[in-house]
């Protein structure tokens, strides 16, 4: 079992930046939330001027209740999918490389063998989770070994040079299971966070609901408990994405979420390693209804509003050039000393 340390943000880098921030070559605050990104970049790195290089992490597994019809897609879709994101043809294969981003696509459970090295092998589960209407989803010691797989991935990232990490994921059914387990951590009923996933009709969204709704009275999950919940109502790759968040936090680098299920594993990273919420920043608004709900309880305003819904970490990397733009602001700018502009 792993224990975590979170350090609190940078506040004296935090005041520093916004001073620098303040003697740019603009009226005070007219760049408005760059200014706010750059702030929070100082305090999340301790640097004023980070090098905030991207690399995208996802984490790909496969989910027993699609058993309950509650997904529009066949299941072998995560193995064909993953197999498409090292092809490059991916939305988060296409996006990463726009923005020089590296990635890294990681089996924590997909239920067939993927016959390519650059997925990552780090299968927890080889058939991925139980159904959980009928029994838990994983076993605790699972739950934290799929926890440490992500742990692992983000520190080697960083210590290979990356400065902010996109975080994404890939599982049919995984919309489910991120569904029961914002329910469960919020204590509201599942029809309030359900949405239509990868695109399900009316029946299968009554369907998805009641699934919900019986597998939280049957497990009855800690909602203070990120274990408890991941094993019995969780997924693989939603713990791989908390374990990714939590291991760049206590690093002090930024992560970026994406859709609905990565903001659902932020909600556990914070509950393993509290303060680890201070060190994301939302990239857009997904149109899953849930992911606002989890937004508002991260205290998390998204930075874009695109209609997006597929996930992947693609809403991330698209957005990453806006946490660039606050990264050169500050880097790049001159001063009103440097470039000789009057100020009153
Ligand atoms: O990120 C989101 O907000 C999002 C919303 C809906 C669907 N997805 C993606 O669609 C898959 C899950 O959808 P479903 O309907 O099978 O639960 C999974 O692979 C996610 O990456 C992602
Ligand atoms: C094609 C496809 C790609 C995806 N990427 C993430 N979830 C997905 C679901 C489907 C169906």
């Amino acid at each position: 079992m792993l224990t975590f340390s979170v350090p609190p943000l940078h506040h004296e880098k935090m005041d520093e930046a916004k001073e620098y921030i303040d003697s740019l070559t603009k009226p005070q605050g007219s760049l408005g939330r760059l200014e706010e990104l750059a702030i929070h970049l100082a305090g999340m790195t301790g640097d004023i001027q980070p090098e905030i290089l991207p690399a995208s992490l996802v984490f790909c597994a496969d989910h027993g209740i699609v058993e309950e019809n509650v997904s529009a897609s066949p299941q072998e879709v995560t193995y064909e999918m993953a197999l498409n994101m090292v092809g490059g043809g991916a939305g988060i294969s296409v996006f990463s490389r726009m923005i020089g981003a590296p990635l890294k696509v990681y089996d924590l459970g997909i239920v067939r063998p993927v016959p390519h090295d650059d997925v990552i092998n780090k299968k927890v589960r080889e058939k991925g989770t139980a159904n959980f209407l009928k029994e838990r989803a994983m076993t605790e010691e699972e739950a934290w070994e799929a926890i440490e797989v992500g742990y692992e991935a983000a520190r080697q990232a960083i210590k290979e040079g990356a400065g902010c990490l996109i975080v994404g994921e890939l599982g049919i059914g995984n919309t489910t299971a991120s569904s029961a387990i914002l329910a469960s951590i919020l204590d509201i009923d599942p029809e309030i966070v359900a949405g239509r996933g990868s695109g399900i009709n009316d029946q299968q969204l009554i369907r998805k609901i009641e699934v919900c709704r019986q597998a939280l009275a049957l497990h009855k999950p800690n909602k203070h408990d990120a274990i408890d919940l991941l094993s019995k109502v969780g997924g693989l790759d939603i713990a791989g994405m908390a374990g990714a968040m939590v291991g760049a936090a206590e690093m002090r680098t930024p992560i970026l979420l994406d859709g609905f299920i990565c903001t659902v594993s932020a909600c556990l990273a914070e509950l393993l390693a509290p303060g680890s919420v201070d060190y994301m920043i939302l990239s857009h608004s997904s149109v899953e209804p849930g992911h606002k709900i989890a937004a508002d309880y991260l205290h998390k305003k998204p930075l874009v509003e695109l209609d997006l819904r597929l996930g992947e970490g693609t809403g991330a990397a698209v957005s990453y050039p806006i946490i660039k733009a606050a990264n050169v602001m500050v880097k790049d700018m001159a001063t009103f000393n440097s470039a000789r502009v009057s100020q009153k």
